[in-house]
């Protein structure tokens, strides 16, 4: 498990817990389906993460499939399945997960704080304790491989959180995690909740001491190092950080601190760094969330140098304002610029370095949208290709645009006429509106005769210039369901059309989902 340095010190393997497909999707708008799941579990394992945290598989047959499917098809990385502590969540979770073989992990939970003893699982400290102790056990009675989390351990009394962590390994427990919840802990005083772990639990050293920390005060990454320093093993995070509320600890920022601060931090992580940009881009293509431009690591200012004094520093030489170089994070130097005399491998090539792993009908259409923006662009940035993928990888669509037409003006009603496939028929409607964008979707609406709230609407240039792609994401809800819709296009009237028709899309397979339909 150690790793010898250069010069003779012992380095420890931090693990790399991703709980991107579980609290990651915990969070509004993150949610996906199981083939994107897939996607981003493949790439996880590109990444080399040690496990992945494919889902909760009792909440719902969607969230058990796609754990399945993902135990079934990974090779590499542990597989696990999260649970609260109760024999039919351990035994659903253990049905999705077993598949992964020797790699299958169990993940079970309950909550050890008095806060949430008393108000929300009602139940004596006494009872919590025999409960994680009996969920350990039974979960033991499926795998070796069981981790088990103090959810809220944060503020739980020490000598309770000492007691559980101490009964939960003796019941066969191998990992066990200390969670801060709600973000709520700084990183003084988080050192010092592990440090009294080590310190007071006799059995501690057969369990990797794992953390999950929560980022509302803005300090998971901070709390998560210092955990590490007091002698955690174990760092549950997530891609472009993240999960319920403000999110967890951010992967990207915690490799990197570990990675770029070698020289007074002993510990290594078997990340592979450089699949670090493409695993954001390719999350945030699915849920339709980009990253803050500021964000560490896979922001897109993170590299970038624009003022003067800056420029010159880097043009004598980058280490003046680099900390780490923009390969190690897998922003790729020197990479091929892409344009209309670009062929299909150049395209694929790139595609793949963006994460981007498309079978061979989604990559031919993906490159006639690639051919047709090059002819109205000079060049086509990979934030193009991002937005081209997302448009291209849609699950099955029940709605097509086929035409747009739109006429407005300051002085005339703005007028749309679109052309939709549904079910195989062409229908044709026209609508007057407040503006091009609202006719547009209120003849989309009469076409699909959908009654979506449109929640949230933004537009965005991809990069920059007038013949940029216009990026719009939109929030559509109906009732039921809040999906993320996303078009792109260099008109954004067609790109509002577009990222419409994908709610609709999108709201139409939840919708079916839920009728067990998929
Ligand atoms: C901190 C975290 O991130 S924890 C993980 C959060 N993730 C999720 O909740 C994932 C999605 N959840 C779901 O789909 C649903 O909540 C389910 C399927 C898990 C449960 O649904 P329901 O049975 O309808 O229960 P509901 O969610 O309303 O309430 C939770 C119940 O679990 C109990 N519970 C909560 N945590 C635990 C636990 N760790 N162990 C045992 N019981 C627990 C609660 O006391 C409550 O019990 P009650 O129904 O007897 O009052
Ligand atoms: C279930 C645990 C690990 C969790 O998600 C939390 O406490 O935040």
């Amino acid at each position: 498990m150690a790793q010898e340095t250069k010069n003779g010190a012992e380095r420890r393997l931090i693990r790399i817990f991703d709980t991107t497909l579980r609290d990651g999707e915990q969070s509004p708008g993150n949610s996906m389906n199981m083939e994107e799941k897939l996607r981003v579990a493949r790439q996880l394992e590109k990444l080399n993460v040690d496990i992945i945290e494919a889902g909760f598989p009792i909440a719902s047959v969607g969230d058990f499939e796609a754990v399945k499917r993902i135990a079934q098809t990974l090779t590499k990385p542990q597989i696990a399945g999260l649970c609260r502590s109760s024999d039919k969540d351990i035994d659903r979770a253990w049905e999705a997960v077993q598949y992964a073989g020797e790699r299958a992990r169990i993940h079970t939970f309950i909550a050890t704080s008095d806060i949430h003893m008393k108000y929300k699982l009602q139940m004596e400290p006494a009872k919590v304790l025999a409960t994680a102790v009996k969920a350990v056990k039974y979960a033991k009675g499926y795998t070796s491989n069981v981790e088990f989390s103090c959810e809220d351990a944060v503020r739980t009394r020490l000598p309770f959180l000492a007691e559980v962590v101490e009964a939960t390994i003796d019941a066969g427990a191998t990992t066990v995690n200390i969670p801060d919840t709600v973000g709520y802990t700084t990183p003084s005083e988080f050192y010092n909740i592990i440090r009294y772990l080590k310190e007071n639990v006799s059995n501690i050293e057969k369990a990797v001491i794992s953390v999950h920390c929560h980022n509302d005060l803005g300090l998971s990454v901070a709390n998560s190092l210092a955990a590490i320093q007091a002698g955690a093993g174990q760092v549950e995070c997530t891609i472009n950080g993240i999960g319920e509320r403000a999110g967890n600890c951010s992967l990207e920022e915690l490799v990197m601190v570990l990675r770029t601060r070698h020289d007074i931090l002993p510990y290594y992580t078997n990340v592979a760094t450089e699949q670090l940009t493409s695993s954001s881009r390719l999350l945030s293509t699915i849920t339709g969330i980009m990253v803050q431009p500021n964000k560490a690591i896979v922001g897109a200012n993170a590299f970038a140098h624009e003022s003067g004094i800056h420029q010159h520093g880097m043009m004598m030489d980058s280490s003046t304002y680099e900390i780490m170089t923009p390969e190690s994070v897998g922003l790729a130097a020197g990479a091929l610029v892409l344009g209309k005399h670009s062929g299909r491998h150049a395209f694929k090539k790139r595609l793949q370095e963006l994460g981007h792993e498309l079978d061979d009908e989604m990559l031919n259409r993906a490159f006639v949208r690639f051919k047709a923006l090059a002819d109205l662009k000079k060049e086509v940035f990979d934030e193009d290709l991002d937005a081209i993928v997302a448009d291209e990888s849609r699950e099955e669509e029940m709605y097509k645009l086929v035409l747009l037409n739109v006429s407005c003006g300051s002085l005339s009603v703005a007028t749309a006429t679109v052309k939709m496939e549904i079910n195989g028929q062409l229908l044709r409607a026209a609508e007057l509106g407040d503006g091009p964008v609202d006719a547009t979707l209120k003849a989309i609406r009469k076409l699909t005769k959908s009654k979506a709230k449109l929640e949230q609407f933004n537009v965005g240039s991809i990069t920059g210039g007038t013949d940029a792609q216009g990026e719009v994401t939109m929030r559509v809800s109906d009732g039921n369901h809040l999906v993320v819709g996303k078009g792109s296009s260099t008109d954004i009237i067609e790109a509002s059309a577009k990222a419409f028709v994908h709610a609709l899309n999108r709201l139409h397979y939840r919708q079916k989902k839920m009728n067990g339909g998929v």
